[in-house]
C-alpha cells in the first residue's frame, strides 16, 4: 500500500471531486459516513455519553457529520466546537447547520479554558479538531484542551489524525497531541503512524478507503510503502518442478562464541527452513557438536580457536554470507571479520556483533559489498549512526547512511522499516510476542536464505521481514505472545509461505 504525503492526499481530494463530479460536501459525507458505520457497528446502540470535539475546518466538518448520524441513530451526543480561529470552512458551516436540524442542543462553543467540559473516563470521545490541515503550533489554550482530554482516560477515537499531531514532527511535552485509543484515517496511513515515538498517540490504526480517484492514486509516485500480504505476494518467486538444491544456493553463516552458539544455530535453522539449498556454518571450535546435533542438515566448519572466531577460512564458494550473530567483538574476531571483508565480495547480511564491529571500526564500512543488508535493532543502530533527535531524524540519518555507503538498512522494531536510498518499506506484520531472545537471529537467516535463492537483496530484506513477522502472527494465535520463542519462528517459517496464497474469509485489515 502506498503511503502518500499529506500534500498528495489533499491533491487526491481535489482530483476526486473534479473527476467524480461530486462536491466536497458529498466527499465529506461519504468519508464521515464510513467512520460512523464503523463506530455504530462497534457501539451497537450502546447508550454511552459521546462527546465530539470539532475544529472549524474540514476535520471539524467530519466530526459534525459523524455527530449528526449518531444523533439520527439515537445515540447520546454532545458536540463542541473548538473555536481556535475565525476562519470556518464552507463544509464545516454547512454541516453546522445540518446538525442543528436533528438536535435541539446546538453544539457548544469552546473559546478558552473556562469552557472546557468535564470529561469522565466513561465518556466516548471523538477527536475531530485538526486533521491534515494543522500547519502551526497550537495556541496555548488549545494545547491545554488536548491535555485535558488526554487526562480524562476516556476512550478516544481520532478522525484522520490525532489532533495536534503534525505529519512530519513528533509530538512531545511542548507539542501536545491527542493520545487516541483508535485512529481512523482516510485512504492512506501517514508515515508518522508507524514510528515508535508516535505509537502512544495512534492506538489501533484503521485505514478507511473513501474512494479517492484510483487513477491519481495509482499514478502518483511515492517513496514509502506499507508491506501487507498483497505486496508480499508479488515478491514471491515460485519454485521450479525440476529444481535441485544447487538452484537455491549455498549460504554461509558465520558467528557464535562460547555460550552463544545458539544464535547461529537459530540463524542456520531459519536459513534452511526458508528454503536455501545448502547451509554451511562457520563457528569457533566449541560450536561443533552443538551445531551438528541441533541443525544436522547444515555442514559445520570450525575456526582453529576454541571460543571465538579468529581466522575465517573456508574452501567453498557460497552465494551469500551472513555474519555476526553471537560473534562478540574481540580483537581477534574483529581482525577475522576485516580479512573476510577484504577477501570476499559475496552478497552479505550483517547482524548483531557484525554491526557492532562496524560501529567501532568505521573504516570497515567501505569494504562492504554494495547492497549489503544490515539488520540493526535500535541499540545497534545508534552505535552505527549516532544518536538521533527523534524518529524523523533517525530516518533522515539512515537514508543518508544508506546512500553514502550503498547499503540496505533494516531498522528492526514493531514496524520494521527497510531503508534503501530515499525509499522506505514499512512492514505491517509481527507482534510483541516476537520481542524474545533470538528472534533477530532468525530474521537474518530468513533474509540470507532468500538472497541465496537469488532474490535481489532489497527484495529479500522486504519479503524476509514480512515472512518473519507473518510467522510470528500465525504462531501467536496458536501459542500466545508469551509462549512464542525464536526457535518456533525458525521452525514454522513455512506457514508464512502457505499463508501467502491462502484465500481469506474476509479481506485483510491494516
Ligand atoms: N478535502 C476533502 O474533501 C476532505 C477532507 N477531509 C477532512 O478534512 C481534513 C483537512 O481539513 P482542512 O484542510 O480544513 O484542515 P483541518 O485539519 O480541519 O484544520 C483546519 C484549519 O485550521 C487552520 N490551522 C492550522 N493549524 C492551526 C493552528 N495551530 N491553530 C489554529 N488554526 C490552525 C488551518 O487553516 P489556516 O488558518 O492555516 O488557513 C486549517 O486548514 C482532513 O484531515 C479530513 O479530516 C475528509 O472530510 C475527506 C474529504
Ligand atoms: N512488538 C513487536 N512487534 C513486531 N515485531 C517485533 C516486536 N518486537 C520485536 N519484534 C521483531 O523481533 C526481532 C527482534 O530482533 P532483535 O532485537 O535483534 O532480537 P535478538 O537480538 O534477541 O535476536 C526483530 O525482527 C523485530 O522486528
Ligand atoms: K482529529
Amino acid at each position: 500500500m502506498k503511503i502518500f504525503d499529506i500534500e498528495q492526499l489533499a491533491k487526491a481530494d481535489k482530483v476526486t471531486i473534479e473527476k467524480q463530479e461530486i462536491s466536497s460536501t458529498e466527499l465529506m459525507e461519504r468519508a464521515a459516513t464510513l467512520v460512523f458505520n464503523d463506530i455504530h457497528s462497534k457501539l451497537n446502540g450502546a447508550q454511552i455519553p459521546i462527546k465530539i470535539f470539532c475544529g472549524i475546518g474540514n476535520n471539524g466538518g467530519d466530526g459534525l457529520v459523524i455527530g449528526r448520524l449518531l444523533l439520527e441513530h439515537g445515540y447520546q451526543v454532545i458536540a463542541y466546537v473548538v473555536n481556535y480561529s475565525n476562519k470556518r470552512s464552507q463544509d464545516f458551516l454547512l454541516n453546522y447547520d445540518r446538525i442543528k436540524e436533528v438536535s435541539n442542543n446546538w453544539p457548544s462553543s469552546i473559546k478558552g479554558e473556562d469552557d472546557f467540559p468535564e470529561i469522565s473516563e466513561k465518556d466516548f470521545i471523538i477527536d475531530a479538531m485538526f486533521g491534515i490541515g494543522l500547519n502551526r503550533p497550537l495556541e496555548d489554550w488549545v494545547g491545554k484542551l488536548v491535555r485535558h482530554i488526554n487526562r480524562s482516560k476516556a476512550f478516544i477515537v481520532a478522525i484522520d489524525m490525532p489532533s495536534g499531531m503534525f505529519a512530519d514532527k513528533m509530538p512531545n511535552e511542548k507539542r501536545p497531541a491527542i493520545k487516541a485509543n483508535v485512529t481512523i484515517t482516510f485512504q492512506s496511513p501517514k508515515l508518522i503512524f508507524f514510528l515508535p515515538q508516535a505509537a502512544e498517540y495512534i492506538g489501533d490504526l484503521q485505514v478507511i478507503d473513501i474512494g479517492l480517484d484510483r487513477e491519481y492514486l495509482a499514478k502518483t509516485a511515492v517513496n514509502k510503502q506499507l508491506i501487507n500480504k498483497p505486496e508480499a505476494q508479488l515478491l514471491y518467486k515460485p519454485r521450479i518442478n525440476f529444481a535441485h538444491k544447487g538452484d537455491y544456493g549455498h549460504a554461509l553463516i558465520i558467528g557464535g562464541s562460547y555460550g552463544k552458539i545458539g544464535s547461529i544455530s537459530l540463524t542456520a535453522k531459519a536459513t534452511l527452513k526458508t528454503g536455501a539449498g545448502m547451509v554451511t556454518i562457520f563457528s569457533p571450535k566449541c560450536g561443533y557438536q552443538i551445531l551438528q546435533s541441533t541443525v544436522p542438515e547444515a555442514m559445520v566448519l570450525t575456526d582453529e580457536n576454541e571460543e571465538t572466531l579468529s581466522n575465517i577460512e573456508f574452501d567453498l564458494s557460497p552465494d551469500v554470507i551472513c555474519f555476526g550473530m553471537g560473534a562478540g567483538t574481540s580483537k581477534e574476531t574483529t581482525a577475522a571479520f576485516k580479512d573476510l571483508l577484504i577477501n570476499t565480495k559475496k552478497p552479505m547480511v550483517i547482524d548483531a556483533d557484525g554491526i557492532n564491529i562496524l560501529s567501532k571500526e568505521k573504516e570497515l564500512i567501505k569494504e562492504l559489498p554494495e547492497n549489503t543488508v544490515l539488520t540493526p535493532h535500535p541499540g545497534e543502530l545508534e552505535r552505527l549512526i549516532g544518536k538521533w533527535k527523534d524518529d524523523f531524524d533517525k530516518l533522515y540519518k539512515v537514508k543518508k547512511f544508506s546512500k553514502e555507503h550503498k547499503l540496505i538498512v533494516v531498522i528492526k522494531g514493531a514496524h520494521t522499516i527497510i531503508v534503501f536510498n530515499d525509499d522506505l518499506y514499512i512492514n505491517n506484520t509481527g507482534n510483541p510476542g516476537m520481542a524474545t531472545a533470538g528472534s533477530g537471529d532468525v530474521l537474518s537467516g530468513v533474509i540470507t536464505s532468500l538472497i541465496s535463492q537469488k532474490y535481489e537483496p532489497l527484495i529479500a530484506a522486504v519479503f524476509g521481514v514480512y515472512l518473519h513477522g507473518k510467522t510470528g502472527d500465525i504462531l501467536a494465535e496458536e501459542m500466545s505472545y508469551e509462549g512464542l520463542i525464536a526457535g518456533d519462528i525458525a521452525d514454522n517459517i513455512g506457514k508464512s509461505f502457505l499463508d501467502l496464497f491462502k484465500k481469506e474469509m474476509q479481506s485483510e485489515g491494516n
